[in-house]
């Protein structure tokens, strides 16, 4: 299986990303820079963390029209799995490629700490190798993580089983406590906490890891066929 990291200008967690698919997941992986306008070579798509074009007018506001970004929505569209980490989830938002907004955390700060978040759902392609209601540790680093959506949107997100992540402690004021959510079709994905850095025992955490061995195993029992 072969990924795709996006880079922007400010991205700070593509490497990070890279890491992750290559040395924990060992899979293929290759950076493309915003400039790019073609992601056709690529099974998976990765929207990193980081400060797009310094965070200017609101995170991800600029970076969701850069040129690479008709190629996210075609792929989003074909049912390719793309998966927004932080920064990343913002440009989905603001994309439109995911409902809701980022507004800044309620108590305007900065917050940078390992939070504990409930697996609410593990019926989709990125937390199937989770148990429903697992309850896991996973880093967080954003000052602009406030979910906001209006009731209807919520109560669709609940009715869909679209919220994947909530945090099971006071974060950010999130809506709901919302800490990810997946489209309708369920093969986007947007989460505010770092699943990438929380991908090697050696560094004290590897419960993230299981969001890529979930789009790995998910993208072998569809395109991996024996005979
Ligand atoms: N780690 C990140 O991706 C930072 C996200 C974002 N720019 C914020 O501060 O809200």
């Amino acid at each position: 299986m072969k990924f795709a990291v996006i880079v922007f200008p400010g991205s700070n967690c593509d490497a990070d990303m890279f890491h992750a698919i290559k040395d924990s997941l060992g899979e293929e992986v290759e950076y493309v820079f915003h400039t790019e306008t073609s992601l056709d070579d690529y099974d998976a798509v990765l929207l990193p963390g980081g400060f797009s074009h310094g965070d200017y007018l609101r995170s991800g506001a600029i970076a969701r029209f850069a040129p690479i970004m008709p190629a996210v929505i075609a792929a989003a569209r074909d049912g390719k799995p793309v998966l927004g980490v932080c920064n990343g989830f913002q440009v989905l938002l603001e994309a439109g490629l995911l409902p809701g907004a980022m507004k800044r955390n309620i108590d305007l700060k900065f917050v940078c700490r390992t939070v504990e978040l409930v697996v609410e759902s593990n019926q989709t392609m990125f937390s199937s190798g989770y148990a429903q209601g697992e309850v896991i540790q996973i880093p967080v680093a954003h000052g602009e993580g406030n979910y906001e959506c209006d009731d209807e949107t919520l109560k669709e997100l609940t009715a869909k089983q679209q919220i994947v992540f909530r945090y099971n402690e006071h974060v950010n004021g999130s809506k709901n406590q919302i800490a990810g959510i997946v489209n309708a079709q369920g093969n986007v994905l947007g989460m505010m906490p770092h699943p990438e850095r929380a991908v090697d025992a050696l560094l004290g955490n590897e419960q993230g890891l299981a969001v890529f061995t979930s789009i790995l195993r998910n993208w072998r029992e569809s395109h991996v066929t024996t005979s």
